[in-house]
């Protein structure tokens, strides 16, 4: 017993001095990985808005855009949490975009008010006052501005004064170029696939709306010099991207069909037999709405009646014969044109179709562009020749504008794309008809909105060289050591073997 307590008084770790070094060195690598956590620790989420109105040529949507707070210097994913569908329930013409209100200027700001309420219920209320709110308008008001300038700018008073009196910060209300509606397309969809961040191939856009159609790409012998209005140049965290894009007014589905009657009105007054709507499909239409567009106006025949009887035959290739009229194949001063003499470089890489392209191939089923070309072209055909009642009786629910028009728009669609645009059977699986990717819609709006935030770096921004969880797991790594030094350092302390008393 007195050996072991002459061996306990003796032993050096015993000693206050080394107790007290080891507490420090405890408390010290407590202190050195509580600081390093702190200081590392993610804020709370806390999130910033924006706000965007699409103002197209058949409706006007609502977006909110969130992102974190702490990272809008360029890191933080934006992503879409809301949208709004402006519901016009006594449309004053056949679109029912702010465009219609061109003879009630005074209701287009008035048609936003639910939405935009909304969208005061959705921002929290200490984020309002810095949420930028931008409304950007597309072909509907492009044609107004050329018809009737002076509808079109009060148009957007009426619009202006509306947006101002929500509690976001407002930054203007202004008709986007063709060449800008197809830029800010491609953006978005690149950058929610996240290509851009990482310098990966990029998808080419596809939009169909209503009134217009654009077509964006990056072509590798494309440097811009061939026709210079169709290209953008963007350097987006680090690279240089020179984007070919060509914005078609008049091309939207709407106007595309619109041109499409009109020229087969011309073979004479009173009926039209169009094999792009269903066999025993029958409305009378007015010719005055037909042709009240600057796409068509000036083909107005004279003295023609008031209305005609618009019937339906569902031949998808005769469709197609007359479709080919709209387009003019044969003008072409460049190296390769896509159609009315405009230039288009060699396709290149996957596309994304999205707007009408999405809407419509979906409801025929024919979004797998794996299916061979010839039989989705099949299908269509089966589709057209289905007559008017059977295809009421199968969709009850669905809107009979929409319905009627499926067999055109599938058709202008496969037509737009293979004779317009030049897709072959191989490239036509290059194309992805897609609504939405990773929940945000595919259109404009995002990359407008990105652009005007310059939420994108022109350079790659710098990054921590360590994730926060490895930075943390390292100083507590290198802390252990560090003690683990210290007390080996203190080892002519330690109690030697020699000495150690022997237990008899
Ligand atoms: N079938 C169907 N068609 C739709 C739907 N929503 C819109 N459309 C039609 O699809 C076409 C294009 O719609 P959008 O992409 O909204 O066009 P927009 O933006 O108003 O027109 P632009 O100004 O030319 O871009 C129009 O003819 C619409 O009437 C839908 O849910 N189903
Ligand atoms: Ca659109």
């Amino acid at each position: 017993m007195s050996a072991q307590r002459e061996m306990k008084e003796k032993n050096p770790w015993h000693t206050p001095v080394t107790i007290i070094i080891t507490v420090i060195g405890v408390i010290a690598i407590v202190a050195l990985v509580t600081v390093a956590v702190l200081q590392n620790r993610p804020f709370p989420q806390k999130y910033k808005y924006g706000i965007v109105l699409d103002a197209g040529s058949s409706h006007t949507a609502l977006y909110i855009y969130e992102w974190p707070a702490e990272k809008d210097n360029n890191t933080g994913r934006v992503e879409q949490t809301h949208s709004c569908k402006i519901l016009v329930e006594n449309a004053l013409a056949f679109c029912p975009g702010i465009s219609s209100y061109a003879s009630a200027p005074s209701k287009a700001g008035q048609s936003l008010t639910e939405c935009m309420q909304e969208a005061v219920q959705r921002v929290p209320e200490k984020r309002r006052g810095e949420t930028p709110l931008y409304l950007g308008a597309t072909a509907g008001m492009r044609l107004l501005n050329m018809e009737n300038s002076a509808a079109s700018d009060s148009v957007f008073q009426s619009v202006k004064k509306a947006l101002q009196m929500f509690p976001f910060s407002y930054q203007g209300a202004r008709i986007l170029s063709g060449q800008e509606e197809g830029a800010f397309g491609w953006v978005t969809v690149n950058y929610l696939d996240d290509r851009l961040k990482q310098g990966l191939e990029t998808t080419g856009a596809l939009d169909l709306g209503g009134a217009s159609t654009q077509i964006s790409f990056v072509s590798d012998n494309y440097n811009g010099s061939e026709s210079p209005s169709n290209s953008v140049t963007f350097r987006l965290y680090g690279n240089d991207y020179n984007l070919y894009t060509h914005s078609f007014l008049c091309y939207g589905k709407d106007q595309a069909l619109r041109m499409t009657l009109a020229h087969q009105s011309q073979a004479g007054p009173g009926t039209v037999l169009d094999p792009c709507f269903h066999p025993g499909y029958a409305e009378i239409k007015n010719y005055s709405v037909l042709y009240d567009s600057p796409c068509v106006s000036d083909r107005k025949p004279q003295g023609a009646p008031a209305t005609f009887n618009h019937t339906g035959n569902g031949n998808f290739l005769e469709c197609q014969k007359t479709i080919k009229n709209i387009f003019n194949f044969t003008d072409c001063k460049y190296s390769r044109c896509s159609f009315n003499g405009v230039f288009q470089p060699l396709l290149q890489g996957p596309f994304g179709a999205f707007s009408a392209y999405y809407f419509v191939m979906n409801f025929l089923n024919l979004t797998d562009t794996s299916i061979p070309l010839d039989d989705v072209k099949e299908k269509l055909k089966r589709y057209c020749a289905t007559p008017w009642n059977q295809i009421r009786q199968r969709h009850p629910n669905i809107k009979l504008k929409y319905l009627a028009e499926y067999c055109f728009s599938g058709t202008y669609i496969l037509t737009l794309l293979t004779e317009g645009y030049n897709f072959t059977s191989e490239s036509y699986s290059d194309i992805k008809f897609i609504e939405k990717i990773k929940g945000s819609d595919a259109g404009w709006t995002l990359g407008y909105m990105l652009n005007l935030t310059n939420m994108i770096p022109a350079e790659a921004p710098d990054s921590p060289p360590l994730p926060h969880a490895g930075y943390v797991s390292i100083v507590t790594v290198i802390a252990v050591l560090i003690f683990i030094l210290f007390i080996l350092s203190l080892r002519p302390l330690w109690p030697s073997c020699s000495k150690q008393p022997q237990i008899v």
